[in-house]
């Protein structure tokens, strides 16, 4: 991110409707393919409409442009006719306008679905005072934020129907349209969209803030497109902040210190070791390696991998390491395991052969079996088809061995449903680390994942949780360090301390 850019605090949130607020795609989707494909039916040689045509050429685009832009694809033409052609006509207006009357005809019969989250961040920004505006390229915005009731609960709405009277060539038009309607400049606004198109634009409009929301997984595709943030959570972009960088705040650190004993977590995928394309090829560094074996002072690794994985991929001695996400946890003679997460071992191996049976032929699909729990990752599949399959093969494994279903870094994982979490495994070690004295030891904890969250959170007064990310963040750590290289010297600034 540049640093010339706003980052807090903003005077207003635009919101996208469609895959940001509203579940409409999946109606405009169906409509798209029951016309396409009765019209695809008619020429020769034409696969189906799919999902990937309706992302690649339809998405988020007026829609004449989008029956244009998708028969071009197919290398396809129809003249284009007149926005009043009967909706029966084989001309750009016409399939068009047949495609309208079907969307209006489910919409009628299914009702508008909102994403809870959206909903939730749109209220709580309302009750904190600031400006807010729905966009959408649809002409049916107005109806479906009525349908869905949220006509009323922001200060401006610009729809395609909007769009259209005004002239507004595109998107950036729009949201630039909706930062004047509001008062306010595009530099105090944030944009919130969906889609890779509707992020260009807010690049292009200079906006503060573009908040990518990854409803798929495809967090590396809004990022590419130029995205400050992506979250598959709009509600926790509501408490976005910027945090510090450690690094630069040190003598910071060494005060909150003062003369307690220090122990130091660390996470181990994405903060002690970079994230790769596979699982397997993670690895930590020679120099990550010999500053651990540094430190005096006790030092934990706690992760989400296998314990013994974890053990070997560190390979450092006298060090405590928790795997499976805390459930499994060894070191220098101690050793805490849960009667249910064993109980659990049975529900696992049932996951482990469903996710097998349904997704581990798929593309891109890596299954990686853990002592209690099982890890379904998806970094390296490439079509929306087979990420749909996996989304639902783990939610139906879910129903079926309720075990906890829990998000990571392009992984989903299922663990025990016990109250036991990185958090828990970082209080028990605390309480068994043999520090002398009075005080209590100083905790720096550092991670980068959802699960790290857990730990920040339960660090409460013990010390500094601190972020492995971009300093603009929804964490609860308090302070960030970029990436593991950083993360290599806070540790040897950290040591350096102790000699
Ligand atoms: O708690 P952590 O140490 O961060 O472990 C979390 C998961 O890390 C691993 O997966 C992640 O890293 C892989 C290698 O960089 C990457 O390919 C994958 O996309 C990431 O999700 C590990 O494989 C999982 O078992 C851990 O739960």
């Amino acid at each position: 991110m540049s640093t010339n850019r706003r980052t807090h605090p903003f005077r207003a949130v635009i919101f996208d409707m469609d895959g940001v607020l509203t579940r409409t795609a999946d109606l405009h989707m169906q409509a798209w393919k029951q016309i396409f494909d009765d019209y695809l039916s008619r020429q020769n040689n034409q696969q189906p409409f799919s999902r990937t045509d309706y992302l690649a050429h339809v998405d988020g685009k007026p829609r004449y442009q989008g029956v244009e832009d998708f028969l071009h694809s197919r290398q396809l033409t129809l003249p284009y006719g007149k926005p009043s052609d009967s909706a029966d006509r084989d001309t750009v207006c016409g399939l068009g306008n047949r495609k309208n009357a079907r969307f209006l005809e489910l919409l009628e019969n299914k009702g508008v679905e909102v994403f809870d989250d959206a909903v939730a961040a749109l209220k709580r920004w309302r009750r904190g005072g600031m400006k807010l505006a729905i966009i959408t390229a649809s002409r049916n915005g107005q109806r479906i934020l009525e349908e869905a009731g949220l006509l009323d609960a922001v200060n401006v709405v610009i729809d395609g129907a909007v769009a259209a009277e005004k002239d507004l060539a595109g998107k950036p038009e729009i949201m630039l349209e909706a930062a004047r309607r509001l008062d306010v400049a595009p530099a105090d606004a944030v944009i919130v969209e969906d889609a890779t198109a509707g992020i260009r634009a807010g690049r292009d409009g200079e906006f503060g803030l573009v908040v990518g929301v990854s409803r798929n997984g495809n967090e590396t595709e809004l990022r590419e497109a130029g995205a400050d943030h992506v979250t598959a959570d709009v509600y926790a972009v509501s408490f976005l902040r910027q945090i510090p960088n450690a690094l630069d705040h040190m003598e910071d650190l060494s005060a909150w210190r003062g003369s307690r004993p220090l122990a130091v977590f660390l996470d181990f995928d994405g903060t002690l070791a970079e994230i790769t394309e596979e699982p397997g090829k993670a690895q930590i560094s020679a120099e990550a390696r010999s500053a651990l074996q540094r430190f005096s002072c006790p030092v934990a690794v706690i992760s989400g991998r296998d314990r013994e994985d974890l053990q070997s991929r560190v390979n450092v001695e006298g060090i405590y390491y928790a795997g499976n996400h805390g459930f499994d946890i060894a070191g220098n003679g101690h050793r805490h395991t849960l009667p249910e997460a064993d109980n659990a071992v049975k529900d696992v191996d049932h996951a482990e052969r469903m996710a097998r049976e349904r997704v581990g032929d798929l593309s891109g699909v890596i299954i990686e079996r853990k002592r209690y729990s099982l890890a379904v990752h998806y970094r390296k599949v490439k079509s929306d088809e087979v990420l749909e399959k996996v989304q639902q093969a783990v939610e139906d494994m879910r129903q079926e061995t309720g075990l906890r279903k829990r998000n990571g870094k392009k992984v989903l994982e299922l663990e025990p449903a016990v109250d036991w979490n990185k958090g828990r495994a970082l209080r028990w070690l605390i309480d068994i680390l043999p520090v002398s004295g009075e005080e209590s030891p100083f905790i720096v904890y550092a991670g980068d994942d959802v699960t790290d969250e857990d730990a920040f959170l339960a660090l409460r007064e013990d010390g500094p949780g601190i972020y492995v990310g971009d300093a603009l963040t929804c964490s609860l750590a308090d302070y960030h360090v970029r990436d593991p290289d950083e993360v290599l010297h806070l540790l040897r600034k950290l040591a350096d301390a102790l000699e």
